[in-house]
């Protein structure tokens, strides 16, 4: 995820006007400008979607992708950011999401999940990890019993999965 330009945490993205080009060409172009040159070594297709929500209040309708990256892919996303167009303006930094909890059963990902995102992020990111993380231990905390994400260990945490966003009017 990123830390947005107003304090907030969300996912790299942003609005694409639909009369100049398509939604996944569009996405793929915000995401060069927020994430830098190394967003260029893969594309996010429409196979990709994962769902769409409507803006209560605006004109504006969201749609979150997940794209899976390799490891180099990840790390070559990480060193680049900082040189990407909007870093400074947009983007303020790059973010992994901590895909564990510790022994206390706060620090990790349920202390994680007590930032402040932004929209519907914070849906969006749990939504991804239901269904992309596989089976290596059960997470529980701020979510309640009812919901069990299995997420992946320390180790496979670097597996990474990369999400994204975008929107129209
Ligand atoms: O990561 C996100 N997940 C879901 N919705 C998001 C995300 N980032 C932004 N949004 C929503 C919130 C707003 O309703 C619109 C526009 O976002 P923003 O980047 O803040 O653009 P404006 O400055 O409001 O034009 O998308």
């Amino acid at each position: 995820m990123q830390m947005r330009f107003d304090g907030r945490l969300g996912f790299p993205g942003g609005f694409v006007t639909l009369q100049n080009e398509s939604l996944e060409d569009g996405l793929n172009r915000e995401l060069r400008e927020e994430l830098g040159d190394a967003a260029a070594a893969f594309r996010v297709e429409r196979a990709d979607h994962r769902s769409s929500r409507t803006v209560s209040g605006r004109r504006i309708v969201t749609h979150f992708y997940v794209r899976r990256l390799t490891l180099e892919q990840l790390a070559a996303v990480e060193i680049g950011a900082p040189h990407a167009k909007d870093h400074g303006l947009e983007v303020l930094g790059l973010v992994r999401v901590p895909l564990y909890t510790l022994q206390d059963g706060v620090g990790g990902l349920p202390a994680f999940l007590e930032n402040t995102f932004i929209g519907t992020a914070r849906e969006q990111l749990l939504e991804a990890l239901r269904s992309k993380l596989s089976t290596r231990g059960a997470l529980q905390g701020p979510m309640g019993p009812e919901l069990r994400i299995f997420v992946f260990g320390r180790e496979g945490e670097q597996r990474e999965c990369f999400l994204c966003w975008a929107w129209h009017l």
